[in-house]
């Protein structure tokens, strides 16, 4: 079917008379709410966000009604960690090489971007709670109960629900995707003041593996996607349907899915040695856990004194850690090393190396797995991380240890004793792969945007006003 649209002058009164039942006076569509507009300029901050183009409300435009518009995707990410992060540009490139053009996809901190303190500094908060583990664990743990998370939100939502309503409706979005524990609640309330349930698609994406917040569980989604049956569980135990969930795997960039890799070339790419057996140590995104000590004890271990050779090579990856970087660079070593901050092809030197030492992050789990590469976890953030040990371990993909020397002296076994066993794990971590999860996913929302009815097709400025008027 195809539709035109009034003249500019009616059209605009109409959506006027409409806009203000939805609205009253504080604002319009573009400009939400009061101070949203001091927020503008600040909306192509992300790498990830494709062009933006401004719809010109004033011109007369020809809207067709269930043809193929360009839908729109928005999603919600926070750089606490690197994970979620990465998540959100794996679900981006995973709509763009499966649909094309069909969707526009931005990647938004809304918290950073429209609102205020405390909200619009969460990395550093998270940092400093996550250094402290003993304040991070009563936060994670205090904050469980749905009463008590549900009450600190509530209170956030009044506080700033303009602000975020505005973010969110700047980019008129037909799907929400929201890969953070913290960004269901507000955005679904505001979808259910602005009467846009039935017309915008909101989907969680949770990023945990196993011991994951109830924050991720919210009972009005469309679909909750868990990486793994153990959280697929836990939110059917939390209230949601059977026919919300989907267990597809964790999002990984396509990158890491689709690339074919030759660890020889790789090796050549990234000048590295191209015989010694190689071991890539990292912290997540930032940096964290035992990275330092651990480096030195390979140093060690490493280096066979009796032939005065070197049995292995060694890279690590700091991550937005720079103080790392400078300390580690400053050291002599008697093995190759190669030390880095923050890098963004991430399946490079995963498939340059034979095996990695981690804290139990999800994002650098899931990917090693793909990889191949035998997993020793180091550290974990109590709560969110914890589940993450067992799943490794139990399943035959990686050992756990937070002593240094004990890291340093496994890693020297499997490069020289225990080839056998480092073969096993590398096997096991095959089996647990989900490279296709994130294209399961982009799959599975577009079936369910095909599936709306022709509310999904109306043009946003009307279809919002509409549905709260139904
Ligand atoms: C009686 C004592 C009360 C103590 C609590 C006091 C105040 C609340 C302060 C903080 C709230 C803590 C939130 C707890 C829920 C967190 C859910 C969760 O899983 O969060 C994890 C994420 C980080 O993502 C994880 O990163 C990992 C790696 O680093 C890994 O990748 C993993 O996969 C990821 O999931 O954590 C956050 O994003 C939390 C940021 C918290 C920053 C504090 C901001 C303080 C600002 C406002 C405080 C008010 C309310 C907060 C909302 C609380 C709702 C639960
Ligand atoms: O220099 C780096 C360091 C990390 N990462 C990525 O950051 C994510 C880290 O996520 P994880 O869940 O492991 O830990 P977090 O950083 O969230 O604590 C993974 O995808 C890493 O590949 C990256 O792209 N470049």
């Amino acid at each position: 079917m195809v539709m035109t649209v009034a003249s500019p002058k009616k059209a605009v009164s109409i959506t006027e008379k409409v806009w203000k039942t939805v609205y009253g006076n504080y604002g319009t569509a573009a400009g939400g709410g009061s101070s949203s507009s001091n927020h503008h300029h600040n909306r192509n901050s992300y790498d990830s966000e494709d062009d933006f183009e401004e719809e010109d409300e004033t011109t007369m435009e020809l809207v067709q009604i269930g043809a193929n518009r360009t839908k729109h995707v928005l999603i919600l990410m926070s750089d606490t960690g690197g994970g979620h992060r990465a998540s959100a540009e794996a679900i981006h490139d995973a709509f763009k090489i499966e649909f094309g053009d069909e969707y526009q996809i931005f990647v938004k901190d809304v918290w950073k971007e429209y609102t205020g303190w405390p909200l619009n500094d969460m990395e550093n908060q998270y940092k400093f709670m996550v250094k402290h583990v003993q304040l991070w664990k009563v936060a994670f743990h205090s904050t469980y109960p749905r009463w008590v998370h549900s009450c600190y939100l509530a209170a956030i939502a009044a506080y700033y629900a303009k602000e975020v309503e505005a973010g969110l409706m700047e980019y008129k979005p037909d799907i929400i995707i929201s890969v953070h524990p913290l960004m269901q609640h507000i955005p679904l309330w505001v979808l259910k003041w602005q009467g846009l349930q039935k017309k915008v698609i909101f989907a969680t994406v949770i990023t945990d593996l196993n011991s994951c917040h109830p924050t991720w569980f919210h009972p009005r989604v469309n679909r909750c996607y868990c990486p793994s049956s153990e959280v697929a569980k836990r939110a059917l135990l939390d209230g949601l349907e059977e026919s919300q969930v989907r267990v597809f795997g964790l999002p990984i960039r396509p990158s890491f899915a689709r690339a074919v890799l030759s660890k020889d070339d790789l090796r050549k790419e990234l000048e590295m040695d191209p015989d010694l057996p190689a071991v890539l140590l990292m912290g997540g995104g930032e940096g964290m856990g035992p990275v330092k000590k651990t480096a030195i004890a390979l140093g060690e271990s490493l280096f066979d004194k009796e032939n005065e050779k070197p049995i292995g090579q060694l890279i690590v990856i700091c991550g937005r850690n720079k103080a790392l970087v400078s300390t580690l660079e400053s050291l002599e070593w008697k093995i190759p090393v190669k030390v880095r901050g923050f890098q963004t092809q991430m399946e490079k030197w995963m498939g340059s190396c034979d095996c990695i030492i981690t804290k139990a992050g999800p994002g650098t789990i899931a990917e090693a797995l793909i990889r191949g590469l035998p997993i020793i976890l180091n550290d974990y953030i109590p709560g969110q991380e914890k589940g993450n040990v067992p799943y490794v371990v139990e399943n035959g993909a990686g050992v756990f240890t937070r002593s240094p020397k004990e890291t340093a002296r496994l890693v020297a076994e499997w490069f020289s004793t225990k080839t056998d066993e480092l073969k096993s794990m590398s096997k096991n971590a095959l089996k647990l792969a989900q490279p296709e999860a994130v294209f399961n996913i982009v799959k599975d929302l577009h079936e369910l945007t095909c599936q709306r009815g022709p509310l999904a097709n109306i043009p946003y400025m009307l279809s919002s006003s509409f549905t709260s008027l139904i």
